[in-house]
């Protein structure tokens, strides 16, 4: 049995006005594997996502990472293990590189050597030089790189679950691809369960094993990376579709 590295067990959401924007989901996301979340825009993937880290909590039903429930738990160390990335990265604009990615080192009363390390390897791990750009503060940096810093945060308590919310949305196409190839190559180096909501189908099956359409909160489709392309389900196929839409002349 592969053992479940994130679990939504029949997760619903309602906002206090009576409207659901999630409904029933149920997802076991095995240990170690990339799971993409896609759909139409606010079709509900940034509120599941956002379930995992305990900022949103479900109105029914529940989230367990590696087993245990995250309604109940102690959110500091919920958090801890669990990597945040989102497409505004979030920097402290007025700190340096070095020390916006050990914040949560830092936070965590770690020594200063031992923060200076492990910031050392996971700045070196996301493809930046650590002498070069331990220094510069976020606005010396270009989105790219900006968003590699993200990342290193969010690896610096090597969590074992990476929660990324369309990290690469605002990039252009070339730094975007840059980035897929770093994430990729750097995911079969650390190995974590990640939930990626992304409206790239490419970039989604490029670095997903797995791929969940949400359609009005609920799950339509769930399967394998490879079974998308020929995939009959209708959510499926409008979406491939409408993203290899020829351009008529
Ligand atoms: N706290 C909230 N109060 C009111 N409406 C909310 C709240 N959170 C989310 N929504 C609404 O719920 C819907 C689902 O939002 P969500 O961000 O999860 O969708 P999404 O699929 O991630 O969309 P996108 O792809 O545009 O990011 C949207 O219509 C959003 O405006």
């Amino acid at each position: 049995m592969p053992t479940v590295g994130v679990e939504f067990a029949k997760v619903s959401y309602t906002l206090a006005g009576g409207r659901v924007l999630l409904r029933d989901v149920s997802l076991q996301l095995e240990a170690g594997t990339t799971t993409a979340l896609l759909g139409r825009s606010g079709s509900g993937k940034t509120t599941l996502l956002r379930m995992v880290n305990r900022l949103v909590t479900p109105s029914e039903g529940e989230v367990l990472v590696a087993g245990n429930l995250t309604q109940s738990g102690d959110i500091v160390a919920l958090r801890r293990s669990i990597g945040y990335v989102i497409q505004e990265t979030g920097l402290f604009p007025h700190m340096t590189v070095e020390r916006n990615a050990g914040m949560a080192l830092e936070l965590a009363g770690r020594s200063k050597s031992e923060i200076a390390k492990r910031v050392h390897e996971v700045i070196s791990l996301v493809g930046l030089e650590y002498e070069e750009f331990r220094g510069r503060y976020p606005w010396q940096l270009s989105g790219g790189q900006r968003q590699r810093v993200g990342l290193a945060r969010a690896l610096a308590t090597d969590p074992t679950v990476l929660l990324m919310d369309e990290p690469f949305g605002a990039l252009d196409p070339l730094t975007r691809a840059e980035m897929q190839t770093m994430l990729r190559d750097l995911l079969k180096k650390v190995g974590k369960t990640v939930l990626l909501v992304t409206h790239d189908l490419d970039e989604a099956l490029y670095l997903a094993n797995r791929v969940v359409f949400l359609s009005e909160g609920t799950v339509v489709a769930d399967l394998s990376a490879g079974e998308v392309a020929r995939s009959e389900n209708l959510h499926v196929k409008d979406y491939v579709s409408a993203v290899h839409r020829t351009v008529q002349a």
